[in-house]
Order: C-alpha cells, then structure tokens, then sequence
C-alpha cells in the first residue's frame, strides 16, 4: 500500500497532518499523551488527542498511507476511550515495517488553554517514546488563537503535524 519514492528522487518524504476536537467538561485533557490537571477534556471516541491524531496523520501521509480513521475507525468499539499512544505506536511500527525511518516530527497546536509549556518536555518524551525515536527529534510549540474565531472563543484545540521520513 506504501508509495515508493522514485529512485531518481532522495529517499525523503514529507507528510502534514491536522486535527481538532472540541471541549468538553468532564472528560479527560490528554495532549501528547500526557493527561492535564483539568476540570474539561476533549471529545471524541478515542481519548481525544489531538495532538497526536495530527502526528499519525502526518507519518501516515509521508508514508503515502491512508488516513488515521482508516486504520482505527471512529465506528468501532475497539477504539472507544483508546490510548492514542497505542495509534501512534502502531503507525510508527507500520512504517518501520515498510523500512521508513523517521527523522523528525513537528507539532503546533492551537490552543486558548491549557498552557502546554509546563508539560513541554514530558509530552515530548511520551511522544518520542510511542513513536521510537529520541526526544530531539520531536518539537512542539503553541500559540492561542489571540481570541480570534471558535479556537480563539476556546470551543477547542487543532493541532498541526509535519513529519519528515526516510528509506531505511
Ligand atoms: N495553549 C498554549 C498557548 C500558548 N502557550 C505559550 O504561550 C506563548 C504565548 O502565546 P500567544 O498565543 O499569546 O502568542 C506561546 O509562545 C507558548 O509558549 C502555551 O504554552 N500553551
Ligand atoms: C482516533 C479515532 C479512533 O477511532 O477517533 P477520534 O477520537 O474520534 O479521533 P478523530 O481524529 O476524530 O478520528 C480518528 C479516529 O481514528
């Protein structure tokens, strides 16, 4: 199913992804696959992280792969509540079964609140530990959305992904 690069072009391939969930109060405020001190979570069938939803979505892409919801579709039960880390751990694996490395993965994430800096480096490390890589091959930044449209009225958080990939 993965796309071959060409053997004319350098064994590079980069992916994008994007994703958001809205809030909900009550639910768990997992971000990177570290849960968040809060009184809301996000929504969605699985734990909702968006953050890593986009990561899988921008290997998966690289790789010239399907989307995330075609390998762990939001209409099974399998994934209700799911560890997104569980998702990311698969992705990684699937692309190592196709000999694609990674070389680096980088996240902003659009988001009123929480304030992310203080889970900064755990979150980097849980990351780089599902998707078997060192943590310096992972960035992640955030901005608010200066108040501006519904992520800036706080209805949610979008994440951005891109990852870069190479034939082992
Ligand atoms: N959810 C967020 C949003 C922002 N940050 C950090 O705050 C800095 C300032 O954000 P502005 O949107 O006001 O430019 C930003 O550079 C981040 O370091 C955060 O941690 N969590
Ligand atoms: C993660 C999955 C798992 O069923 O569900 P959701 O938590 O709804 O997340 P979304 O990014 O909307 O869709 C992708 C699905 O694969």
């Amino acid at each position: 199913m993965a796309t071959e690069t060409p053997a004319n072009l350098p064994p590079f391939r980069i992916g994008l992804g994007y994703d958001i969930h809205p809030f909900k109060d009550g639910r768990p405020m997992v971000l990177g696959g570290v849960t968040f001190d809060t009184p809301y979570g996000l929504d969605g069938h699985s734990d909702a992280d968006v953050l890593t939803h986009a990561v899988c979505d921008a290997l998966l892409g690289a790789a010239g792969l399907p989307d995330i919801g075609h390998f762990f579709p939001n209409t099974d039960e399998k994934y209700r509540g799911i560890d997104s880390q569980k998702l990311l751990e698969e992705v990684a694996q699937t692309l190592r079964e196709s000999c694609w490395g990674i070389v680096n993965i980088d996240i902003a994430l659009i988001a009123e609140k929480p304030k992310i800096y203080p889970q900064l480096e755990a979150m980097k490390k849980r990351l780089a530990q599902s998707a078997g890589v060192s943590v310096g091959q992972i960035g992640i930044k955030a901005t608010t959305n200066e108040k501006i449209g519904s992520l800036g009225r706080a209805e949610g958080i979008a994440a951005h992904a891109t990852a870069l990939i190479y034939k082992s």
